[in-house]
């Protein structure tokens, strides 16, 4: 029977599992989490695996000490790391390991978005264990997602996954950073994340890990909201593993929230880097908030930024909260000329007239 009636989870495992003295990979931790994912693969629990470590695993390669290491260096390390993280990981299964390597342009272009879901799906179907990370090598800071927390939930959510299971250095989310706070206590569960969770989220404590605490409940806010419960464990620990097989309380589990919404709007929501802003007067915030309508030019108070058609947008209030996030069908330079336009002043106004919305109801996520 699958592992906690999990048909499919997602597993992520942190630098400092994989690379613990950044002096090239260990096993040290990997054996029990491999053993882990055999154990759910036999129980007929698909496993796609998240892997960090690519720059730890390539870090003694490369000759550079200064701190904090540049990028062309990280990228450098990256290229070495990447192909002993695979081989750390391979040496130990009796089934094969696929590389997939992503960078966010891949996950916030829907047709990328859809071959990388096609291709995670084959690759499950066939018995293979897909190991995904970030591209560093090819991804400069714009086109990263940053963080391979963040990436393992926009992965869950493509692979339609039942859990998300982040393994980390320490024994789930506490009250505060516990190195700091000794006092700290561990939250076993979490059902509404909110601003307190947040505010609980310290830094991570060595310069192997990105992101610490507050990366991996970014990670399960994008994941719960799709319906996915995330774990944050303890992978230095088999013991870990022996309660997630017995089916015992481990970790924090953030519980997933009941409401699921579409994929399109997953991705809209997690997937897109918004270029600017366009500023709604209230009658637009009312039309989209309460009536589910899309927004028209005559409703536009405003835009910030300078974006493109097609790109992503926030939809803000004049006071500048953030209400929504979609596709707009303009350029920010079009939206100042129709800004406030009713539908047939548009092409007197522009010239032309290609869509009398500016981002369709279809194409926008509310916040
Ligand atoms: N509230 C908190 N609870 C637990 N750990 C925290 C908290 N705030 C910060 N941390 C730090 O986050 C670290 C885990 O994140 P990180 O170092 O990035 O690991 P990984 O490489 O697994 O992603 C912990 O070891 C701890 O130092
Ligand atoms: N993609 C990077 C890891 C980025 C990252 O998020 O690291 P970690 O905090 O250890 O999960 C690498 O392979 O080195």
């Amino acid at each position: 029977m699958a592992v906690r009636g999990w048909k499919r989870i997602v597993l992520k495992v942190g630098s400092a599992l994989i690379a613990p003295t950044a002096n090239g990979c260990s096993t040290r931790y990997l054996l029990s989490i491999a053993r882990f994912i055999a154990e759910c693969r036999a129980a007929g629990t698909e496993v796609v695996l998240v892997s960090s470590g690519s720059v730890a695993a390539g870090r003694n390669a490369i000759s550079f000490k200064q701190l904090p290491l540049p990028i062309n260096v990280k990228q450098a390390m990256a290229a070495v790391g990447q192909s002993r993280m695979m081989a750390s990981w391979s040496q130990l299964f009796d089934f094969d390991c696929a590389q997939i390597l992503l960078t966010h342009d891949d996950l916030k272009d829907r047709r990328r978005y859809l071959n990388i879901d096609n291709t995670l799906k084959t690759l499950l179907a066939n018995g293979v264990l897909p190991i995904v990370n970030e591209n560093d090598t090819v991804a400069t800071a714009e086109l990263k997602v940053g963080d391979n927390d963040n990436l393992a939930a926009m992965v869950a959510i493509v692979a339609d996954a039942d859990a998300l299971l982040i393994c980390s250095d320490i024994d789930g989310l506490y009250t505060a950073n516990p190195r700091t706070t000794p006092t700290a206590t561990l939250l076993p569960q979490v059902s509404s994340i909110t601003a307190d969770i947040y505010a609980m989220a310290g830094g991570s404590h060595h310069a192997i890990g990105t992101g610490g605490m507050i990366t991996k409940i970014q990670a399960a806010d994008k994941a719960t909201a799709a319906g996915i419960d995330t774990l944050i464990i303890n992978g230095q620990k088999a013991a870990t593993f022996d309660e997630l097989l017995l089916n015992r309380p481990v970790g924090t589990v953030f519980l997933r929230q009941q409401e699921r919404i579409s994929a399109k709007k997953h991705w809209l929501r997690h997937n897109l880097k918004p270029s600017g802003s366009i500023i709604l007067d209230t009658g637009a915030v009312q039309a989209v908030t309460l009536r589910g309508a899309s927004l028209l030019p005559s409703g536009i108070h405003g835009t910030e930024g300078d974006f493109e058609k097609g790109d992503a947008v926030l939809l803000t209030r004049e006071s500048g909260e953030t209400i929504a996030q979609g596709i707009t069908q303009y350029s920010a330079m079009e939206l100042r000329k129709i800004q406030g336009a009713k539908s047939q002043e548009i092409t007197a106004r522009l010239g032309y007239c290609p869509s009398e919305v500016a981002v369709h109801r279809d194409d926008l996520v509310l916040f």
